[in-house]
């Protein structure tokens, strides 16, 4: 019975809100969005002239309505007419005074929402503006009282003045000027963040005077940078998008463009066959900055909400001088690829071409009753006859129905990297973490998720492009993904590679707590720091289980609408990205103490947002084991020296057959895409590291959970003549809260969860607190500080 009238109410409300789709209409939204602008301007005008002819404009507007409205022979002097006058008389001097003027910012910034161009965030500026006009309503009612008799104008309006009086009388004047001293305090701490900073600055300790100074240079440079619109909207637009294409696969939606080349009569019988070609389909490229939604709630931006992402200016464009291919070069392929065939009795009745950056793709469909495996087995002879390297033949073309033959092209294009990160694909992905790689043989930009991906596995000979592949998908996250929502561990025993990258240790980086080194090179250290990533993958699921969240983006989105309590241990949550460059130089030093922790992050950590890309020259099984395989679902391999190498990365041969220099073989799951990878020089790497490091960032690199090498002393055998450094401090705490809880004291200190547990463990031992009771804080033994103090003393 209940049921029924709820039912029939939500089907009412249903029929019964025809206006909702009414609004909703993009025209009527855009006639709107107009309307408010130009009333906006209209409100502009009338109340610049108001100030200028108010005065004369006076007498009129006392008139009674009916002359004023109806008689064309009343005129005022204000531009915007009576009409304008006569609003202007009401808003500013009968209601808020020259705060009025922040009515038309108001109005514009509305109008600009409604055509859909976010301005500001919109919520915050309609709060902040409404309150700093009361405050400025009140300001000028209170200075400008004795004016305001004489003057026609009211700088704070009827209300301002109203309000004021109010005040004086009850906390007297002395009074009303403190309380809009600390009113207009209270309301710029609040909306500005960097006024909070320049004021925390001021009462800090001096040694620190310096480094806060420095951090304001930067921070008056920022404030140029209008609201934030660049870096935060990027960042909104990311986590609040629900929507995560999958982006992997190529469009293949789209049909080609087909082109027929006339071919010279020569051939007799190589010409009855025609050879279609489809087009380089020329990616739209945007230079356009990052910009998103708006976004309430917290903002884990905030703390660099300057940072300004680095600009595609710094990359160079490498594709100039870029050889197309000629039609002779096609003509003459086709020709060789077709009289093979027929040599061994394979006759086709289709061929086309599509051409790629450095191979063209010619598919064929074979006549009927040709048996696919007897193509397959003519690769090499059809290789020599072509006198190429690198000839690949896929038969058949999954979902085509043809058969592939991929040849070389003569004058392979170089992939800027600038022009990949330039395309429409990239700019407007929604993916969490997105990787734009390279350019696959329809000359698409080809991109991937990270999160989905989740772990990739690198391989291939020396010189084939490795290291630059790998600088392409950082650089790809360096581009997209806020300082607060991105760290990186890098591991290279090479101590070459990835070490430009240390720069950016107090943006992006994570690392170990008293370790000097941001990039890690010592094979002691990869081992304490993957062990660390161990803990800090546990700790995430804790706080993810605690939050009912089943990944690390549920959980983010509960914490930015803070629906999580930081006061309980919930904190922000970045995506960590873990590459190693050298693996084989790890796995023939360390062996298993490394490739443990690396599978069991492999296994695990994807839910909690942590990734991992390693990468290696040495492609054998001893490198590459079964344990890592399993793991590493997606594999990328760069040219390779033998079929076997190909098995051991990709399971299937291919990656022999690559020309090099970038050309690459893509498997996830059970897709594999040729992908020719963008090349990015060292210098231009070099450019964005430092765009990025001569920015303000974090106070230290984000720190991993301390990890102790398994010889923790356990709770019973606790040594009280050893205690930790913070032990009392920690016992001040723990009795002042009356909370024994562990993840108090790591957030108090800023200390690692095995310490802070350490501390627990003497505290217990000391008698402060009880035993553990699982996930529930400890029982604080102790009541007061009194009888505390005089146990501390005891130990002294
Ligand atoms: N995508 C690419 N486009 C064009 N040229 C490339 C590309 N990738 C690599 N190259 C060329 O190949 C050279 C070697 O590349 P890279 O240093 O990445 O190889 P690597 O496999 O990392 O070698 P090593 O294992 O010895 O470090 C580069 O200097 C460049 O000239």
């Amino acid at each position: 019975m209940a049921f029924k009238p709820k039912r029939t109410g939500k089907a009412k409300q249903k029929t019964k809100n025809p206006r909702k789709p009414f609004f909703r209409n993009e025209k009527f939204r855009f006639i709107l969005g107009i309307f408010v602008l130009l009333v906006s301007a209209y409100l502009l005008i009338a109340f610049i002239s108001f100030l200028f002819y108010g005065a004369a404009d006076q007498s009129r507007l006392d008139l009674p309505w009916k002359d004023l409205v109806l008689n064309s022979d009343v005129k005022v002097e204000n531009k915007a007419g009576k009409t304008g006058a006569y609003l202007s008389e009401m808003i500013i001097n009968q209601g808020f005074g020259l705060a009025s003027f922040v009515f038309i910012f108001l109005f514009a910034v509305t109008g600009f929402k409604i055509l859909g161009h976010n301005l500001v965030k919109y919520r915050r500026a309609l709060i902040f503006n409404l309150v700093l006009i009361l405050w400025i309503s009140v300001t000028l009612g209170f200075f400008f009282q004795k004016t305001s008799a004489t003057s026609f104008i009211y700088p704070g309006g009827h209300y301002g003045m109203v309000l004021s009086n109010w005040f004086s009388s009850l906390v007297g004047k002395t009074g009303l000027v403190f309380l809009l001293l600390i009113s207009i305090l209270a309301i710029l701490v609040i909306r500005f963040e960097k006024v909070y900073e320049f004021l925390k600055g001021l009462f800090r300790r001096k040694p620190r005077k310096k480094a806060e100074q420095e951090s304001l240079v930067v921070n008056e440079e920022e404030e140029e940078i209008e609201n934030e619109t660049v870096a935060e909207d990027t960042f909104s637009k990311v986590i609040d998008d629900d929507v995560v294409k999958a982006v992997f696969e190529p469009d293949l939606e789209e049909e080609p463009v087909e082109v027929k080349i006339p071919e010279k009569e020569e051939d007799s019988e190589t010409d009855e066959l025609e050879l279609t070609v489809q087009e380089k389909k020329e990616e739209e490229e945007i230079d356009k900055e990052h910009s998103g939604e708006e976004m309430e709630d917290y903002d884990p931006t905030l703390e660099l909400s300057g940072f300004k992402f680095p600009t595609l200016e710094l990359l160079e464009d490498h594709s100039y001088g870029n050889a197309e291919v000629s039609n002779e070069e096609l003509i003459a392929n086709k020709n060789r690829i077709v009289e093979t065939l027929r040599h061994y009795k394979i006759e086709i009745t289709k061929i086309r071409a599509t051409i790629g950056p450095t191979i063209t793709l010619y598919e064929i469909v074979p006549a009927p009753g040709i048996r696919i495996a007897k193509i397959k087995n003519l690769e090499d002879d059809i290789a020599l006859s072509l006198a190429a390297l690198g000839i690949r033949i896929i038969a058949p073309i999954p979902g085509r129905g043809t058969i592939g033959i991929e040849v070389p092209n003569q004058n392979p294009e170089t992939v800027s990297m600038r022009s990949i990160l330039s395309s429409r694909k990239f700019q407007e992905s929604t993916a969490d973490l997105p990787v734009a790689l390279g350019k696959t043989i329809s000359n698409e930009t080809f991109m991937f998720d990270l999160v989905k991906m989740p772990h990739i596995l690198v391989a291939g000979a020396t010189g084939q492009g490795k290291s630059v592949g790998i600088n392409v998908i950082i650089s790809s996250l360096l581009y997209k993904k806020h300082p607060s929502q991105l760290k990186f561990v890098f591991v290279d025993p090479k101590k070459v590679e990835l070490n430009l990258y240390s720069v950016l240790e107090k943006h992006y980086l994570a690392k170990l707590p008293n370790e000097e080194e941001p990039v890690i090179t010592d094979i002691q250290k990869v081992k304490y720091t993957l062990n660390s990533i161990n803990v800090e993958m546990d700790q995430r699921y804790d706080l993810l289980k605690k939050a009912h969240a089943r990944n690390i983006k549920e959980y983010n989105k509960k914490f930015i609408s803070r629906r999580l309590n930081p006061e309980k241990g919930h904190r922000f949550l970045p995506y960590i990205v873990v590459v190693i460059d050298e693996f084989a130089d790890l796995i023939m030093t360390a062996g298993k103490e490394i490739e443990l922790p690396i599978a069991r992050i492999a296994q695990l950590a994807r839910a909690v947002g942590i990734h991992m890309i390693i990468a290696t020259q040495r492609p054998s099984t001893n490198i590459i084991t079964g344990v890592i395989k399993a793991n590493f679902p997606a594999r990328i391999a760069f040219k390779v020296a033998s079929m076997i190498d190909s098995r051991t990365i990709l399971d299937t041969p291919g990656a022999n057959q690559l020309i090099g220099k970038g050309d690459m073989l893509i498997a996830s799951g059970s897709s594999m895409t040729r992908v020719q990878c963008a090349f990015i020089d060292t210098p231009e790497v070099e450019k964005i590291c430092s765009f990025i490091s001569e920015q303000r960032g974090f106070p230290s690199a984000f720190l991993l959970p301390e990890y102790e090498d398994g010889e923790d002393a356990g709770p019973g055998e606790v040594d009280l003549n050893n205690r930790d450094e913070l032990f009392e401090d920690a016992a001040r705490i723990v009795v002042l809260n009356q909370m024994g809880s562990t993840s108090m004291i790591q957030r108090k200190f800023s200390i690692g969860y095995n310490r802070a547990g350490r501390i627990m463990d003497q505290l217990e031992a000391a008698g402060v607190v009880g035993p553990s009771e699982g996930s529930k804080a400890r029982q604080v033994l102790m009541q007061d500080e009194y009888t505390l103090e005089q146990l501390l003393n005891s130990f002294n």
